[in-house]
């Protein structure tokens, strides 16, 4: 078989897109950056952070969930979007990303408003109380489908679902790529279906960088 390997967005226009969204707002930004950078860490970056704390804004969101929180560069766009009062639960398996999150976040001001929890995703989710203005996916790919059935229970009415990588390279439109995880591609398709087919949600792919769900829970 043949790794296919495919452009979701052309370069140029990817890089005309990283000239406007240049300007940071706070130098922890730069450094978290650089960081994943150097150490080649799968952030969201600049483009998709920038959206999510647009899409944030515009539900008024005050709590929100992430599964798969790494060192805090995605929490930095919701805990700007909360606000003062809001709170960001982030979950990692790795507790070295919490101790790093502390310090970009705290220099960020940032901190107060997230509650970082060290552990597996889904059972941190089970054991916290309450619904979500936003639940935030970015945990490891093959658990996407149990992640979204267990999210969208808890999801308040004209809230969201928003999930990254669910193009994943490219790979979930093609069936006989080669690809690096093909596991990983199975579940991503099967957690996009689901979404795309559930009738008490609105839903919609991004093709920003690699690809961003979007799932807005119907008013009841
Ligand atoms: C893609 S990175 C997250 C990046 C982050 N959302 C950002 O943009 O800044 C995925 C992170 O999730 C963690 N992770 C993956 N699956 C997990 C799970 N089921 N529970 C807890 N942490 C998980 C990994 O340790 C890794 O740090």
């Amino acid at each position: 078989m043949n790794r296919i390997v495919l452009m979701i967005v052309d370069p140029i226009i990817e890089h005309y897109m990283h000239t406007l969204a240049r300007r940071s707002d706070h130098p922890v930004l730069d450094e978290m950056e650089a960081f994943a950078l150097e150490k080649s860490f799968p952030i969201v970056g600049r483009l998709v952070g920038i959206s999510l704390e647009i899409y944030a804004k515009m539900i008024g969101a005050r709590r929100v969930f992430e599964f798969g929180s790494g060192y805090g560069y995605s929490a930095y766009w919701f805990g700007r979007a909360v606000g003062p009062g809001g709170q960001v639960v982030c979950t990692d398996s790795n507790p070295l990303n919490r101790e790093q999150a502390e310090q970009y976040l705290a220099a960020a001001g940032l901190w107060e408003r997230v509650r970082f929890c060290t552990g597996y995703a889904q059972d941190i989710f089970g054991q916290t109380d309450g619904n979500f203005d936003i639940c935030y996916n970015d945990a490891d790919k093959g658990g996407y489908p149990d992640i979204w059935l267990m999210a969208r229970e808890r999801i308040r009415s004209g809230g969201l679902y928003i999930a990254d990588n669910v193009l994943w390279h490219g790979w979930v439109a093609v069936e006989d790529s080669a690809d690096a995880k093909p596991d990983w591609t199975k579940a991503i398709r099967e957690h996009n279906r689901l979404i795309l087919t559930d009738p008490e949600f609105d839903a919609f792919i991004n093709p920003t960088r690699d690809g961003v769900i979007v799932a807005r829970r119907k008013m009841a």
